[in-house]
């Protein structure tokens, strides 16, 4: 895959207008997107997803759906019927079962969110978890292939430990990416584009240290040189 290709950008702004124009400001620097729940539920939002995939992007609809098993398949079906590329749901056992079910033809690829990039050991301690990270991150990855899932999501932290019961076959995609100096934010799992890259990610998602840069295409393109230095 060409380095351009492993780029995905996190479209978190208000409104469809905005992501519009940020996807114009990005042109051809960036070929695939991700639309989060703050702009897919935004007035127009599924639509506009449907409209970038039209216009030749390709696009991730991260919804991180959880619910009973038949609302997730169901769900999970009519997301297929838009035919976008890429779809999270969490990695709980039932839950990525049944999104299964519901992206039976495949041409959908279901992504399991293992644990947060935003959550760290003490974060899981405060939720009752009696295990830390790295080995929920494993447990879930494990059981992810068990259901059959085509990839999963996590921190770049984890990739040399998970590729290895991954496979070449699943998709790692792992937000939490942040280049050398920019803002952590809310990440606590967070390592560069191209240590991310080295470490075996298929796919890097980033979204506020391009989309709030002065010049997002700049930010965008030198991600894309670190990525290719790899
Ligand atoms: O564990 C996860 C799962 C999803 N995300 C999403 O990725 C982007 C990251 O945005 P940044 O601005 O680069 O932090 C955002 O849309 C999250 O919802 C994640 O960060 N971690």
């Amino acid at each position: 895959m060409k380095a351009r290709e492993r780029l995905i950008v996190a479209l978190d702004v208000e409104s469809v207008d905005d992501a519009r124009a940020m996807v114009a400001a990005l042109g051809e620097t960036v070929s695939f997107f991700k639309v989060g729940m703050e702009l897919a539920y935004a007035p127009g939002g599924f639509d506009f997803a449907r409209e970038l995939k039209a216009a030749g992007k390709r696009v991730f609809l991260d919804l991180k759906l959880h619910d009973i098993g038949v609302t997730v398949e169901r769900a999970t079906r009519q997301i297929a019927r838009l035919g976008l590329d890429f779809l999270t749901v969490h990695a709980f056992p039932q839950t990525m079962a049944a999104a299964r079910e519901g992206a039976s033809d495949g041409a959908l690829k279901l992504l399991a969110v293992t644990v947060m990039t935003s959550y760290d050991d003490a974060d899981l301690k405060e939720a009752g978890y009696a295990c830390g990270v790295a080995e929920l991150v494993a447990r879930r990855a494990r059981q992810a292939r068990e259901k059959g899932v085509d990839g999963l999501i996590l921190s770049p932290l984890e990739l040399a430990s998970i590729r290895p019961l991954a496979g070449s076959d699943m998709l790692l995609v792992t937000p939490g990416v942040r280049p050398e100096g920019a803002d952590v934010g809310d990440q606590k799992r967070v390592m560069t584009p191209r240590q991310a890259v080295a470490a075996s990610a298929d796919y890097i998602v980033i979204g506020r240290p391009i989309t709030r840069a002065a010049d997002p295409a700049a930010a965008a393109e030198a991600v894309v040189r670190e990525i290719a230095g790899a």
